[in-house]
């Protein structure tokens, strides 16, 4: 009886209180598969620092990471309900979709934020904790309250949120913050607005229908693509830049040149690749899937530098 209700009430998008959410819909609260890249870059971070850290409060300090991410996201979800309501892409997920009320998100994702904060501070360093609550903040009231709805530049500015994990990894294992963790910051935040518009233009119809300003919305499909080529260049040199400095070594000096002279080449292909339809959506999904295999690689090249110098 209680599905029939729900599924009725779900088609029409509306929440409802009190149901049995299972701890499936929990867990899509966290938006699992995104973190994994967050969670991969903080452990990433901790394992290039030139300090170790205990092996049980490295995976301590990781698991703060994912909880953190994954509050973040419920928190998110939480707030956008509505939103999500209205995009093919999110429309199934546990609030739109009925499965579980508002309330029920709002206490796992404060629970949760607060518990990983906590933990982080009490178990690592005061340090990790604070720039995690920081990016946790940023990602909800920055991010999600305040940009999202309002300016093109939402994901410019609201993607330092997804850069802060390798900062959090290296401070967890030295207890500082230098110059190589700063270089990821803003590789992460120069790589975000490629990797989010080439996705955003060809789920484009979705947000327009759901009147969240993305840039692929305001400014159109040419220009957005012109400027996620233009990103691509900064986060290049950013990219490359720490092997000149001293900070790495010639592996992923090496690596960071072909992965990123592949990225810069895959957006300059989307940028001029027209308005036909099969050439231009193929462009712009070779880009996002790249954009996530490309700092997977990226960091995974920078540890084993970091451990295993050629
Ligand atoms: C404000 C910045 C960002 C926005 C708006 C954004 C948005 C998105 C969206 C909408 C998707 C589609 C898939 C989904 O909803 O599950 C996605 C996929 C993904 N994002 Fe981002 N992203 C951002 C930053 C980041 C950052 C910083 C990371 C990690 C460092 C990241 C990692 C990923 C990964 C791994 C996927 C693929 C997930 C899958 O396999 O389905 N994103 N992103
Ligand atoms: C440690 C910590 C707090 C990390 C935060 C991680 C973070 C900011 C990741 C950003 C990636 C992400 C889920 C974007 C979704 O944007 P969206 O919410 O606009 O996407 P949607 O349309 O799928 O809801």
């Amino acid at each position: 009886m209680m599905a029939t209700v729900a599924d009725a009430l779900a088609a029409e998008g509306e929440p409802i209180e009190g149901l049995p959410a299972d701890w499936r819909d929990f867990l899509a609260l966290t938006k699992p598969r995104v973190m994994t890249l967050v969670v991969f870059t903080g452990l990433c971070g901790l394992l290039a620092a030139p300090e170790s850290i205990h092996p049980v409060l490295g995976f301590v300090a990781i698991l703060c990471i994912a909880l953190g991410a994954g509050a973040a996201g419920a928190l998110n979800q939480w707030y956008e309900a509505d939103l999500d309501a209205k995009m093919r892409r999110t429309r199934n997920r546990p609030l739109p979709a009925g499965r579980m009320g508002r309330p029920a998100a709002l206490q796992f994702g404060v629970g949760l934020a607060a518990f990983s904060v906590i933990l982080m501070g009490l178990a690592v360093n005061l340090l990790a904790a604070a720039i995690l609550s920081v990016s946790i903040l940023f990602y909800v009231l920055i991010y999600t309250v305040w940009l999202k709805r309002r300016t093109p530049q939402n994901i410019v500015i609201g993607g330092a949120a997804g850069a802060f994990p390798a900062l959090i990894g290296w401070a967890a294992a030295t207890g500082r913050v230098d110059l190589l963790p700063c270089l990821l910051f803003l590789l992460v935040f120069l790589w975000t607005p490629p990797h989010f518009w080439s996705l955003s233009l060809f789920v484009n119809s979705d947000y327009a229908a759901a009147g969240v300003p993305m840039m692929s919305v305001v400014a159109g499909p040419r220009s957005t693509r012109l400027q996620a080529f233009l990103y691509s260049l900064p986060m290049a040199a950013v990219a490359v830049a720490p092997w000149p400095m001293g900070l790495t070594g010639r592996l992923y000096g090496v690596a960071a040149l072909a992965l990123s002279g592949l990225f810069v080449a895959l957006a300059l292909r989307m940028a001029l690749s027209g308005e036909t339809e099969p050439a231009r959506m193929r462009a712009e999904r070779r880009l996002f899937g790249f954009s996530v295999f490309y700092l997977f690689a990226l960091f995974g090249v920078l540890v084993i530098d970091r451990w295993f110098p050629l």
